[in-house]
């Protein structure tokens, strides 16, 4: 590791022997460097310090620092995968604070996307990518991306959680195509875009992605038709001629092996050159197969325009011929953009020109330049509708409907600060742009920070920080600046050459102190000072680009194409704007003022908007992990003024929140203690008073705000309890109109406000959990009544059916019993009779006395049940069961001696009872001839069986 910074202690990086001792001092200290996650805890904050700092970080595989409120990402130059995954993505979402965990992208794209939720104003987030080319802004942007459409994906349903993905899909999916058609292979960056962008991610109410917006800005168009020897020309030219099919090839005429003079160094092979990856987000996106076919034969067709090739004319009346081998690029060009053969030669060839009062058409033929030039504009022109048109495309497909978003997130990613030996038009424009946004930043974070602690009555130490005011007045200002003398000889239409410019310019703009001029330079230029540093334009073709001229012949010409692609692109209706009129006294449309205003517009958005800025740093130009470059880090860092920033975040208040919203979001601090300020208790002090004036608003927000940071002391005791050096009071400050603050304190107030919220909670929870038991009470109490009702009826109707059941079953056993005993009476009436008929010795002839009648009615009447206890009464024996047959019989206990009951058996029962003085009946145990003498009223397992086995002898009395 050491190694390699020592690699480069020769030439350019002078310090690399020091560098390593300092380095491992720097190791050796109690905090080593690498672990300081925060550029501001460098002590003293230095670019030197800054430096080694992001150094021992890099090494330590370690991309991520903060610098105050800006986030340095150092660009890995090798795949870091863990470092992106969606895990990582979810701890930093759910984490309470963020800000705690290690630096990162997440904790940005966290960090705004919380404070979209807040509410806080301004609402709306944006996010300034910026950094060189080739610093990784780019990637960056896709991994926010990514990262909000992880976190901002959580519907409850599962199919809006259906419609989101598909949105986040979708929005996903622009970034191949964006980067097929509009980055390309530059020596600083194999994927570099040649554009810049502004991604507007849209948010519901539910801070859910709901769409996204895509604006451009200044697409490198010049590209399409002339490219750096060791560069390439857009992704998307390799894409088809690598991954086309045969039959494509065919259709598109791109034969095997062709060779195409706007296809430089095809041979190399990058990961970008991935054609389907390209169709099939383009496929996502809504832009299907035929359509993908017509745009790619388009785009065949301009490779093939890029070898339409002009001879010199010896002949200035003569249009230019072609070269042999162009005519057949001609036939294929027209072919491909169904254009009529002969007039697109001659739009190529011969100028038309309108004179005079009546618009006479003159024809005139053009050099062999003009041609060369009218051919690079014709590509031009499509690639840089084409492109528009598929910004359109795409943003119609991800676009949300503009009442279904409220709040949005604004990706910015703008090409970094260029400055190389040939600076033109394009670099001046990127230039200017970053020197905006880099005012922007300044104006943000150094000067309105400044200013604001100065009108609040803050005392603050100011820093001498970089204002490029200057500078921008130097390009952009009013009356005379560099923009508006280019576009003054644009208007003037006058001829002009590269060193009449550079003087007008040196002239007009001399007392600038941000103008420089090399004078031993032979080609006409100026040096503009930039932020940066200093870089030179050179004058030649300068207002040529910037008119950018459309000769409106071959915006007729494309109108006639009947290709699908082209109508769309080229409507007929379409006014040529191109046309000059002489009687026009609309300003020309020129590059720099178009670009000025899309610019504009874009600050505007920014300024409505809370800014948080990224600085990507490329830690070595030539793209190689493990190498940081001590200069050219230097150089970056210098550049975006983050030196500056560091000292004011350190040490000032970046939090300043209005007194009005102070009091809103920590209002409900006043619980924690008691409060002295009159009047109810109200979180919101504007309810009720918008007819207020401020300054009566301002005194009733007054004693509320000192309730509020009374609290303070105790919220910052309680954060760190035990630590009396770190409980001391947090660093806030009351201004005139806003509340300044440092992150500390912010965390200190945010974590009482959570502490107070989670009271609340819990008393709203108490609330609801007594009353929802009470509720249950009552509903069991009720339901308990209504069962019992319930038992009680079915019981009482369950016995009701008994009791019906129990007295027909009574009155059924009843009737038989008296049915039983009258046949039976019958039954030993007859027998009786038939032996009194036999022997003239008959009872009746007997008169018995009274007790011993009474007694036989009982036993007759009785002697089944007596029989039946005596049997059933189980271990009974003995006079037990003599006392059972007793009583059963009723027979009188006072005279045993008058009857006997006998057994044959002990186990078998009662055999028989016999009245032993009368000793007229005797029970035998013989089968019965009785006919109703085995009839049981109630068969079960208990009754008695045995009475057909009875059989009853009738003997003479007093004989047994
Ligand atoms: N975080 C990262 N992890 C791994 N590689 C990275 C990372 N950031 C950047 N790179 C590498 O650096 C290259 C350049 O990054 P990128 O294209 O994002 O730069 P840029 O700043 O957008 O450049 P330009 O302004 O030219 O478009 C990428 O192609 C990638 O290989």
């Amino acid at each position: 590791m050491l190694q390699q910074v020592n690699g480069h202690s020769s030439g350019p990086n002078a310090h690399g022997g020091e560098l390593r001792e300092d380095l491992q001092e720097f190791l050796g200290q109690d905090a080593p460097l690498h672990l300081l996650d925060d550029l501001t805890k460098v002590n003293p904050v230095t670019l030197e310090t800054v430096l080694r700092c992001l150094q021992a970080r890099y090494m330590a595989d370690t991309f991520y620092t903060n610098a105050g409120c800006t986030l340095v990402a150092l660009n890995p130059f090798k795949p870091v995968p863990q470092l992106y995954l969606p895990e990582l993505m979810k701890e930093y979402h759910a984490a309470p604070q963020p800000q705690k965990l290690k630096p990162h992208i997440f904790t940005v794209g966290e960090q705004t996307y919380r404070n979209v939720k807040s509410l806080i104003e301004p609402v709306n987030q944006s996010i300034v990518v910026s950094g060189e080319s080739g610093a990784g802004k780019t990637w960056t942007s896709r991994s926010l991306m990514k990262f909000y459409a992880v976190v901002a994906a959580s519907p409850t349903s599962w199919e809006s959680h259906k419609i989101a993905e598909r949105i986040e899909q979708r929005i996903l999916n622009s970034n191949p195509v964006m980067e097929a058609f509009g980055n390309a292979c530059t020596l600083r960056n194999n994927n570099s875009s040649r554009f810049g962008k502004f991604i507007q991610l849209q948010l519901n109410r539910a801070q859910q992605m709901t769409g996204a917006a895509v604006q451009t800005y200044l697409l490198e168009k010049t590209r399409v038709a002339c490219q750096a020897s060791s560069e390439r020309n857009f992704h998307i030219f390799y894409q088809i001629c690598k991954g086309a099919s045969v039959e494509e090839r065919l259709q598109w005429h791109l034969p095997e092996g062709a060779t195409f003079s706007w296809l430089p160094n095809p041979e190399r092979t990058l990961e970008e050159d991935c054609f389907e990856v390209t169709r099939e987000a383009m496929l996502h996106l809504g832009i299907d197969t035929p359509t993908q076919n017509n745009i790619f034969k388009v785009l065949a067709g301009l490779l093939h325009l890029g070898n339409v090739r002009f001879a010199d004319s010896s002949d200035e009346a003569q249009p230019c011929q072609l070269m042999d081998d162009a005519k057949c690029s001609v036939r294929t060009l027209a072919s491909l953009l169904c254009l009529p053969e002969d007039p697109l030669l001659e739009t190529l060839q011969i100028r038309t020109i309108r004179a005079g009062r009546q618009q006479q058409v003159f024809r005139k033929p053009c050099s062999q330049a003009e041609c060369d030039t009218r051919r690079d504009c014709l590509a031009k022109l499509v690639y840089a509708r084409l492109f528009d048109w598929l910004v359109s495309v795409i943003n119609s497909s991800i676009c949300a409907e503009p009442n279904s978003w409220t709040t949005f997130i604004g990706l910015l990613d703008v090409y970094g600060f260029e400055s190389f030996p040939d600076n033109s038009l394009e670099q001046l424009c990127i230039n200017y742009a970053n020197e905006k946004l880099q005012q922007h930043f300044v104006a943000h974070y150094l000067r309105a920070q400044q200013e604001e602690y100065t009108v609040e009555g803050l005392e603050w130490s100011f820093v001498n920080y970089q204002d490029n005011q200057t500078c921008l007045d130097l390009i952009e200002g009013s009356p005379i600046s560099i923009c508006s003398l280019i576009n003054e000889e644009c208007r003037l239409n006058r001829p002009s050459s590269a060193a009449q410019l550079q003087t007008r310019i040196e002239s007009a703009l001399a007392g600038s102190p941000c103008l420089g001029h090399n004078k031993l330079s032979r080609e006409p230029s100026f040096i503009v000072v930039h932020y940066a540093g200093p870089v030179r334009y050179y004058t030649a073709g300068l207002v040529e680009k910037n008119k950018d001229p459309i000769p409106p012949e071959l915006t007729r010409l494309l109108q006639q194409s009947q290709d699908p692609l082209l109508k769309v692109l080229f409507p007929t209706e379409e006014k040529s704007q191109e046309e000059p009129s002489s009687q026009s006294r609309t300003p020309v449309l020129t590059v720099v003022s178009k670009f000025k205003a899309s610019l504009e517009q874009l600050l505007q958005v920014l300024h409505g908007t809370t800014p948080h800025y990224i600085r990507c740093i490329k830690p070595n130009s030539q793209g190689q992990a493990q190498t940081f470059l001590l200069e050219e880090v230097l150089s970056q860092l210098e550049a975006c003024g983050l030196v500056e920033t560091i000292h004011i975040s350190a040490a000032g208040f970046p939090i300043r929140v209005s007194h009005q919203n102070f009091v809103e979001r920590y209002g409900l601090l006043r619980r924690l203690h008691p409060h002295t300020s009159p009047g109810p208790y109200s979180p919101f002090p504007d309810e009720g008073h918008s007819g207020w004036s401020p300054h009566a608003k301002e005194a009733m927000l007054q004693p509320l705000l000192q309730d509020i940071l009374h609290t303070l002391p105790a919220l910052t005791q309680a954060a760190t309890p035990g630590d009396p050096a770190e409980a001391m009071p947090a660093s806030v400050h009351c201004g005139k109109t806003k509340v300044f603050m440092t992150d500390s304190t912010l965390e200190v107030l945010e974590r009482g406000r959570a502490q107070v919220l989670e009271q609340c909670a819990r008393c709203i929870q108490g609330g609801w959990r007594r009353y929802r038991h009470r509720k249950q009470e009552r509903q069991r109490q009720a339901a308990v009544l209504i069962q019992a009702a319930i038992r009680s009826w079915l019981t009482r109707r369950h016995i009701q059916r008994l009791h019906t059941a129990a007295t027909v079953i009574k009155r059924a056993w009843q009737k038989w019993r008296i049915r039983m005993a009258f046949l039976a009476s019958k039954e030993l009436d007859d027998v009786e009779e038939k032996h009194l008929f036999q022997a003239p010795c008959s009872l009746s002839s007997f008169p018995l006395p009274q007790a011993q009648t009474r007694l036989l009615g009982a036993i007759i009447r009785l002697w089944p049940l007596g029989l039946v206890l005596a049997n059933a009464a189980m271990g009974v024996r003995g006079f037990q069961r003599k006392l059972v047959v007793w009583a059963c019989l009723q027979l009188p206990t006072s005279s045993p001696s008058s009857y006997t009951i006998q057994t044959i058996q002990e186990q078998a029962g009662v055999a028989s009872i016999r009245a032993l003085p009368q000793g007229s009946i005797k029970f035998h145990c013989r089968k019965s001839p009785l006919r109703y003498a085995d009839i049981c009223p109630e068969p079960s397992s208990y009754s008695v069986t045995g009475f057909n086995q009875i059989l009853l002898e009738r003997h003479r009395l007093g004989h047994v």
